[in-house]
């Protein structure tokens, strides 16, 4: 495959900073490959010293991939190709004496951090209130403010009171060792801001930083890119405004601007030929667009076919939708011999999935849903996860307090609050304390006993962790808690059961996948940062994925559900006059597509058991309309698409979709 001179451009230039600056398919997430391989094989950079930011842990496994396949595998051994979050892991495991934290420090998820939050937060706070809040303190944290600054530029009641949450917060993280996802990025960088020596080491071991999907950094994230980067400015960039869809999340498209203020030597390419789409997706995707208001002109062309007309279908309510999507996707599929994988449906929440599930599996279609429960927040997964991090991090008073009773060990809530005391007047964790003789006499005789039944368990599991591979580990976790006999015990219904149990052996062949140089601890900190996303390719399946989680990818054949006004753009946003990202989410959907798209909406939904009307989205009017086929109202556009299908031999297709 050839570069174009603008693509070329972008490889070999390193004599300072570089802003790729292109529209959707125009090879910016290529430019990086190749230009990883650029750096090794002609400029003799060594690959450790390169380093590479993805979206996602999938987009970085793929980009290893691919650089694997330009250059040498011994070419190519320290490179580093990973996320924000798992380079501030990478980071903060090397550095954790400077961010005050002892070796197999934690890493809370989410919900540990509610958690917390909610303990912290005035008694009988409401559910929405706490999510304000939890949000706030995230918002400063990835603003890169310390609780002193968050409480200075507190504005209203709400956000001192956010400012002093955040200041027990982050107390109470230190007094477990642990850190939570902001963390990982706002303490590298403060780090690096404040320490020169740490500033020199990182500058040496990062000679050259490549970002994808620059656009929805956050302005952490941002100075995180500088504080590496320094004055050298080495590095490039790649974003495209349009694609633009965290804002919610505190991404900050400004940051474009801001890269040109700071580097008044950015050099900016831009990239206009579109490789990906047909002529009419295209120009769907341009024309959509030009209702925004922009920061940037970029034009984008295609030398592609015009491709067949977009599709737009008109159904009665959701189930009908997702009838027609299944009989569509088995149609397509028979005509062009396509394998499933060629196919993806799109959706702006995760809700609007559970209509199409059924009806794939009606149809037969084999597909995979990137996204729903993720796997890492199933029970049993944390649970496990649980014991390896205490077993890594005796301070770890979260997953102690997760694990001490699961399996039961007739551990109470009284027991454990007693405990709790006696750990806080000692200024010890919660296994500190159950570990001294002293405090465990204070306790009932019996639940003294369990307690240190407890203990004895981690300590033997602290002394195999050290000995044997993590996945083994897993193994050895499950024989020594009776975990099998646990959820036996609790889950009567035997597919249930088997699919919980499978959940077990499923971790420990994560382990296995991962486990390459890292120690269990490491292992389960590094999972910590994967997400049901992440997970091996399923294989030959229709994806089924959220507008957002489809960032960056590309299919054959897409088709986006629910077009219609309060799902796309969706109701909220509407409220919060956020119509342009839903636009640019829309667009990014539409870019996805390859060969074929097709767009659908129901006439009606069912609500809190009511049904009621649904106008079809407005995005759907800023199409060119001459490059839409309707199906549903256009008479004729679907006589024809009908005779189309009853020519194929799929009769029971035909029929499905048959009104
Ligand atoms: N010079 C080229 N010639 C032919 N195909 C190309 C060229 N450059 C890129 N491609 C192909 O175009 C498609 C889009 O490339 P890529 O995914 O890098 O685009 P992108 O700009 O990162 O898109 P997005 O904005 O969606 O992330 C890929 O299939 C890629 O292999
Ligand atoms: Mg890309």
């Amino acid at each position: 495959m050839n570069l174009n001179p603008q693509q070329r451009a972008a490889i070999e230039y390193v004599e300072g900073p570089l802003l790729v600056l292109a529209g959707a398919g125009s090879g910016k997430t290529r430019v990086i490959t190749e230009k990883i391989a650029h750096l090794i094989k002609r400029l003799h950079l060594p690959a450790a010293k390169i380093a590479a930011i993805t979206f996602t842990n999938k987009a970085s496994r793929e980009m290893r991939e691919r650089v694997g396949k330009l250059v040498s595998g011994s070419q190519a051994e320290g490179l580093t190709v990973c996320t924000f979050h798992a380079l501030g892991l990478k980071f903060l495991q090397i550095e954790h004496a400077r961010a005050g934290l002892r070796r197999g420090f934690s890493i809370f998820d989410a919900d540990d951090a509610q958690s917390m939050i909610r303990e912290l937060a005035p008694k009988g706070i409401k559910n929405d209130a706490l999510f304000a809040l939890q949000s706030l303190v995230s918002r400063a944290k990835n603003d890169g403010l310390t609780p002193e600054q968050a409480a200075a530029r507190a504005a209203s009641a709400r956000e001192r009171e956010a400012a002093m949450i955040y200041a027990l917060y982050q107390k109470r993280l230190a007094a477990f060792n642990a850190v939570d996802f902001d963390d990982l990025v706002r303490l590298p960088l403060a780090i690096l801001e404040e320490d020169a020596e740490a500033r020199t080491i990182w500058r040496e071991r990062i000679r050259y930083l490549l970002v994808d999907e620059y656009q929805d950094t956050n302005s952490g994230q941002y100075r995180l890119i500088k504080a590496l980067a320094g004055e050298r400015g080495a590095f490039t960039a790649v974003g495209d405004d349009d694609q633009s869809i965290y804002a919610w999340r505190g991404a900050n498209p400004e940051n474009l601007d801001e890269l040109a203020r700071d580097y008044p030597r950015l050099k900016v390419i831009k990239l206009e030929q579109n490789y990906r789409c047909a002529r009419r997706i295209l120009r769907a995707a341009n024309a959509l667009i030009a209702n925004n208001a922009h920061l940037f002109e970029k034009r984008l062309w295609s030398e592609a076919a015009e491709g067949p007309a977009i599709r737009v279908v008109e159904c009665r309510d959701d189930e009908h939708e997702a009838e027609r999507v299944a009989g569509e996707i088995a149609f397509l599929a028979e005509k062009h011999k396509a394998r499933w994988n060629e196919f993806a449906v799109l959706y702006r929440g995760n809700f609007q999935s559970r209509a199409l599930e059924k009806a794939l599996r009606l149809a037969r279609v084999t597909y995979h849903l990137t996204g729903g429960t993720a796997f890492l927040e199933r029970a049993e997964v944390k649970d496990l996860l649980g014991y390896l991090r205490l077993i890594n991090n005796p301070d770890d008073d979260a997953a102690f307090l997760r694990v001490v009773n699961t399996p039961r060990r007739d551990i109470g809530s009284t027991t454990l609050e007693k405990l709790g005391q006696l750990a806080g007047a000692r200024h010890v964790s919660l296994l500190q304390a159950a570990q001294s003789d002293a405090v465990l006499a204070q306790l009932p005789a019996r639940t003294g006993g369990a307690l240190a039944g407890f203990v004895a368990l981690a300590g033997e599991l602290s002394v195999l962790a050290r000995r044997l591979p993590a996945a083994e580990l897993v193994g050895e976790l499950v024989r020594r808690t009776r975990y099998v006999e646990h959820l036996t015990a609790q889950i009567k219904e035997p597919a249930l059961r088997e699919r919980r149990l499978q959940n077990l052996t499923e971790l420990s062949d994560w382990f296995r996948a991962m486990q390459k140089d890292g120690a269990s601890g490491d292992l389960a900190a590094q999972l910590a940062l994967m997400t049901n996303a992440d997970r091996d390719d399923p294989g030959n399946a229709v994806r089924l994925m959220t507008l957002h989680s489809a960032k960056g990818l590309e299919f054959r054949f897409v088709f986006i559900v629910g077009v219609e006004e309060g799902v796309l753009p969706h109701e909220g946003s509407l409220e919060e006059g956020r119509v342009e990202e839903e636009r640019r989410l829309m667009y990014v959907g539409i870019t996805r597509a390859k060969e074929q798209l097709t767009l659908s909406y129901a006439k009606r939904k069912r609500r809190f058991g009511e049904i009621t009307a649904n106008e079809p989205s407005r995005f759907l009017k800023e199409l060119p309309q001459d490059d839409l086929a309707w199906s549903g109202r256009d008479q004729t556009a679907d006589a024809e698409h009908r005779k189309e299908l009853a020519s194929s031999h799929l009769a029971r297709i035909a029929n499905l979709l048959a009104d």
